[in-house]
């Protein structure tokens, strides 16, 4: 059929700013093609009947119109009323929301878990429509299929899955990875996320089952960053659990082993990553809750070598740099005054670690970028582990958090020693900030957020930044009830506000790196960028810090809302973009070229941005013989 022919109903369904450009070719216009608009270019695909219904990328349900059935041998195969999506959507919604008022009063866990699981199914026989589900209600929908839910999900691996997703690579597939990697069926992927399972949020060692939070990220890069839901790829590397509960459950689906190690681990994960830059040479690869133990190591390893990065040193950081200077601008100082901030951070592991870089790199440069400003910057941070207060006099500290151990004498002048208990530090130091990322929930008991009270700051700052929820370090009516109405309070996972019963709310912030990684992502992707530098994941940060207005910040709103994601991951994409230009790092994107992006102002850098999201519509279908 000609394409002529379809355009009326397109113009129809239509409300993209680019009818014009359809307009024009219907009425003829020579000079205009389709090839300039991702979303109407028509698709070509390769199978038709039951295959098409069967095939999530290209199924659009009840919504085939009459022609595309007739086009591609649906017709009798779907019930005769051609439904719009928005109808689909109306139907799904009712589906959806039957459920929460019948489970109203069941367990909340369960009803999260019926929700990943409708979500699933639908995830399962039609992507558009998923994605389209979960853009349009991503606040509703992001604390199901991502933090905390996915967390559950990934708990519960073994009696959820259904249909495969993604791709896994075991330590038996060892020799075997370059060819498998043309299993998979898409020819362009743009982003990976992969992990071992080894850490998964703040649950441990998941193993195989930890492929959840690989699609979990993966969901927030298609809603929020609008990545191309056929060119994402989740993986699992199964190396092995040292879970022994998983070790022993005959319904487990991964490799019934203990973990890899040494240079038997590093060996695996080296062919995965060449692997994968062979067959997609542009791929990049997001590294997701592997154990601290090797998140630094391999980042190291990779890093100047392949597009890649870990979320949970690198893009926590960031989220934690803004909301730091957010608390800043909170007290109604100027960011430049954040080196003055006294922080108390428990938890020492990928993210306490990446976090306490960041924020004294961050001070140092406020401070005159030498290196005495990078010295004395250390002596702003307090960190406590689960041996308690860290100092140099500990025995085979971890090298990772040796720059921010106490001098021993330092430590005794504020009456504190090596391992002194997290209240001990806080009622010592008196700090500005408590940053938890120790995957203790309720570590900040009453005794810590006590001797909070007796900060010497005017705004303290509470980041009870673990997940999922039970792992938060307190919750935020426990925050606001002890310390004070005047805090500035953010959580890993989403809280609602408190009410403080005085007809005001206090305003629990979600701090979680999904504010960052997917503009990271997308900005690596369209600059072309040959690696990750420090100051992409700088601009980054810069850019979420500045997100937030004056009048916000003072409210004790120092992160955006999840309803505005998409919005700040463009802002975001496009400063990441800027700065790979900006040092000479960018390689251009399909036929933008380096030159070109060079050229091109904020306001067109964010346009190109904007330009390259992927929506959510229903593309047209057309049949082609192979
Ligand atoms: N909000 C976010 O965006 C975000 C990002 C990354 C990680 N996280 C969360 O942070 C947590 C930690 O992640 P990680 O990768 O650093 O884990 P990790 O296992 O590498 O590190 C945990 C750290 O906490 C310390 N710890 C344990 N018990 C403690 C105690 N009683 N007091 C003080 N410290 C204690 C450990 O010694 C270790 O240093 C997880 O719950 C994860 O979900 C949140
Ligand atoms: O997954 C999240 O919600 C944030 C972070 O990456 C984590 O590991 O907790
Ligand atoms: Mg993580």
């Amino acid at each position: 059929m000609a394409i002529s022919s379809l355009l009326p109903r397109l113009l129809r369904r239509s409300s993209s700013p680019n009818l014009q450009q359809l307009r024009l070719l219907a009425a003829g216009d020579p000079s205009r093609s389709f090839t300039t608009c991702e979303g109407f270019r028509p698709t070509i695909v390769h199978k038709r009947s039951l295959d098409i219904l069967h095939d999530p990328w290209f199924n659009k349900g009840t919504s085939f119109s009459i022609t595309e059935r007739d086009r591609l041998d649906l017709r009798g195969l779907l019930p005769p009323n051609v439904m719009t999506p928005q109808q689909q959507i109306e139907r799904f919604m009712l589906d959806l929301k039957r459920l929460q008022v019948y489970t109203r009063d069941g367990r909340s866990d369960t009803n999260a878990l019926a929700k990943w699981r409708i979500l699933n199914r639908l995830h399962d026989r039609n992507e558009t429509m998923y994605y389209k589900v979960l853009i349009e209600n991503i606040g509703e929908y992001a604390p199901i299929v991502y933090t905390p839910t996915v967390g559950l999900v990934c708990q519960n691996y073994s009696g959820l899955y259904r249909r495969p997703r993604g791709m896994y690579f075991s330590a038996a597939d060892r020799g075997e990875m370059m060819s498998m990697v043309y299993n998979w069926p898409a020819d362009q992927v743009d982003m990976i996320v992969v992990t071992d399972g080894s850490r998964i949020l703040g649950l441990g060692d998941l193993g195989v089952q930890g492929i959840g939070i690989s699609i979990g990220k993966l969901d927030l890069y298609v809603a929020a960053a609008g990545i191309n839901p056929q060119r994402v790829l989740p993986v699992m590397i199964d190396v092995g659990t040292n879970n022994e509960k998983l070790l022993c459950d005959p319904l487990y689906l991964g490799l019934q082993e203990h973990r890899l190690d040494g240079e038997d681990y590093i060996s695996v994960i080296d062919e995965f990553m060449e692997a994968v830059f062979t067959r997609w040479p542009n791929v990049i690869v997001q590294f997701e809750d592997f154990q601290s133990k090797w998140a630094f190591k391999l980042l190291q390893r990779y890093r100047n070598t392949y597009r890649m990065f870990n979320d949970d040193v690198q893009g926590t950081a960031g989220v934690a740099i803004a909301g730091l200077l957010g608390a800043v601008r909170a007290q109604g100082r100027p960011m430049i005054d954040f080196p003055k901030q006294k922080i108390v951070v428990a938890g020492a592991g990928s993210a306490g670690i990446g976090v306490l870089n960041a924020a004294r790199k961050t001070m140092a440069r406020m401070l005159g970028n030498n290196e005495s400003a990078f010295e004395s910057a250390r002596s702003q941070f307090w960190v406590v582990d689960a041996m308690g207060l860290v100092t140099e006099g500990r025995a085979n500290i971890d090298p990772e958090a040796l720059p921010f151990a106490r001098k021993l004498k330092e430590s005794e002048r504020h009456g504190l020693h090596e391992g002194s208990s997290l209240a001990e530090v806080v009622k010592k130091v008196k700090p500005d900030v408590l940053l938890g990322l120790s995957a203790v929930g309720g570590l900040f008991s009453k005794e810590v957020l006590e001797a909070f009270k007796e900060s010497s700051c005017t705004r303290p700052a509470i980041f009870a930044m673990s997940n999922p929820t039970k792992n938060a370090e307190c919750t935020p009516e426990e925050a606001f009830s002890i310390v004070g109405e005047h805090i500035v309070f953010a959580s890993g996972s989403p809280f609602h506000d408190v009410n403080l019963g005085n007809g005001k709310y206090g305003h629990c912030n979600q701090g979680n790196n999904m504010y960052l990684f997917p503009g990271i992502g997308l900005g690596t992707l369209l600059a072309g960028a040959r690696e990750i530098s420090d100051g992409m994941l700088q601009a980054a940060a810069e850019c979420l810090a500045g997100y937030m207005k004056d009048e916000e910040v003072l409210n004790g709103i120092i992160y955006p809302s999840i309803s505005s994601i998409r919005d700040i991951t463009k802002e975001v994409a496009a400063a990441v973009v800027r700065e790979a230009v900006a040092e000479d790092l960018a390689e251009g994107y399909r036929d933008m070229d380096p030159r070109e992006l060079q050229k091109l102002t904020q306001e067109e850098t964010l346009a190109y941005v904007k330009r390259n999201m992927w929506d959510p519509v229903y593309p047209t279908l057309v049949y082609k013989n192979e």
